[in-house]
């Protein structure tokens, strides 16, 4: 969505006029950002009854509340009650429009949306069968939101659950559909004792079929988590990765939202990633829920970016951390001060990051992302 030349340039960035931005989005869950209206409505429909509230509202806080718990784990127990009303066909494809089209009302024009297949099997469906309804999903929420003058354009990963032992199974799924909108492969779940070496084959699969994958690392467990990450398993990116800052020493009297940061020392992990240009998906609400971070205040994302690590701005669960991209724009605007040329700067790194091909990415550049900052910066 880009703003027309005659009307007023908001100066500053806030979740409202962040809107009228173009964004990109790499780490977002499909299971994570259901409308609490269609949980009730699919639930009613497919006969569960065990949603903690009845009524939108009382649904919405529940879910932002209790993810709102500094534990990554008590934070995951609340997609027990989406995961169960995502398991039909009709379910899938509904919410994945929706997601379509709530993304792009947003402003967002491309995103990758994550789920894991394999949870969303208890009345039968094939893994395939759930692949393609949320692909014609994501396909019919695009060209709804075509047609109301906002276009978006949604590509897919699919997640393997990290505690369980199907990610072999999953990243030849991600395969098998990769000219049908999956772009990649990712795993997710419970960090602590499930360590990304333990999916090597997975990962060496996707390697040998030439395709990307990232992987949850440096959330809720620190360094050694990214270091096999990027080192055994060779991930492209890193879902997080706040915790990189374990190994960067920042000059004493400087915390981690420390303006200045010349003087930095970094390890050799948090050297690689950067000199890799490793793009880091960081999720500032979503820290602070699960106890990534204490603070948006002390939230690493500033100095890594300052430092020029590739990082990356991310909603990771709408429902759970009630969120949306404008509202962390807004989060990060509010907190650092960011301006819309350092909007531009997270956006192309976002879009420099995708896994559709580079000529693909480059469009989004030149013909969306660019003139639209120009627009917003006048
Ligand atoms: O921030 C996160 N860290 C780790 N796992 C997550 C996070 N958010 C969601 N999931 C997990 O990914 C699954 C597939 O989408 C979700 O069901 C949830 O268990
Ligand atoms: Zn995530």
């Amino acid at each position: 969505m880009s703003l027309p030349a005659s009307e007023p340039r908001p100066s500053a960035v806030d979740r409202a006029s962040a809107v009228l931005a173009p964004k990109v989005l790499l780490h977002d869950h499909l299971d994570g950002g259901l409308r609490p209206a269609t949980v009730l409505d699919l639930a009613r429909e497919n006969g569960y009854d065990e949603l903690p509230a009845g009524d939108v509202d009382g649904l919405a806080r529940w879910f932002r509340d209790s993810a709102d718990s500094g534990s990554l784990v008590r934070y995951l127990e609340t997609f027990t009650h989406t995961v169960a009303v995502m398991q039909t066909a009709p379910a899938l494809r509904r919410v994945a429009r929706e997601c379509a089209e709530d993304l792009a009302a947003d402003g967002v024009v491309y995103a990758e949306v994550r789920f894991a297949p394999e949870q969303h099997l208890t009345t039968g469906l094939s893994l395939d069968e759930v692949v393609e309804a949320v692909l014609r999903g994501f396909d019919e929420g695009s060209a709804a939101a075509q047609a109301t003058g906002r276009p978006i354009l949604v590509r897919c990963l699919v997640t393997a659950m990290r505690h369980a032992a199907r990610s072999r199974e999953i990243a030849e799924l991600a395969v098998r559909f990769r000219d049908r909108g999956v772009v990649g492969f990712d795993i997710a779940g419970a960090e602590a004792g499930h360590p990304p070496s333990r999916h090597l084959d997975a990962f060496e699969y996707m390697r040998a079929n030439n395709a990307p994958f990232t992987i949850h690392a440096g959330e809720a467990f620190g360094l050694p988590s990214i270091h096999e990450a990027i080192s055994f398993c060779g991930t492209d990116r890193l879902g997080h990765g706040v915790r990189v800052m374990d190994d960067i020493e920042l000059p004493s009297g400087t915390g981690p939202s420390g303006r200045d940061v010349r003087g930095a020392q970094l390890g050799r992990v948090a050297n690689y990633v950067r000199d890799k240009r490793i793009p880091l998906e960081m999720c500032p609400s979503s820290n602070v829920q699960t106890g990534a971070v204490a603070s948006i205040a002390e939230h690493p994302f500033d100095v890594l970016a300052r430092l020029r690590f590739r990082v990356t701005v991310n909603t990771d669960n709408r429902l759970m951390s009630d969120t949306t991209m404008s509202k962390e724009f807004g989060v990060l605007a509010d907190q650092f001060g960011y301006g819309w040329a350092d909007f531009e700067r997270f956006t192309v790194n976002a879009m420099k990051s995708a896994f559709i091909h580079f000529d693909e990415r480059l469009r989004f550049i030149d013909e969306i992302i660019k003139p639209g900052y120009a627009v917003l910066i006048g």
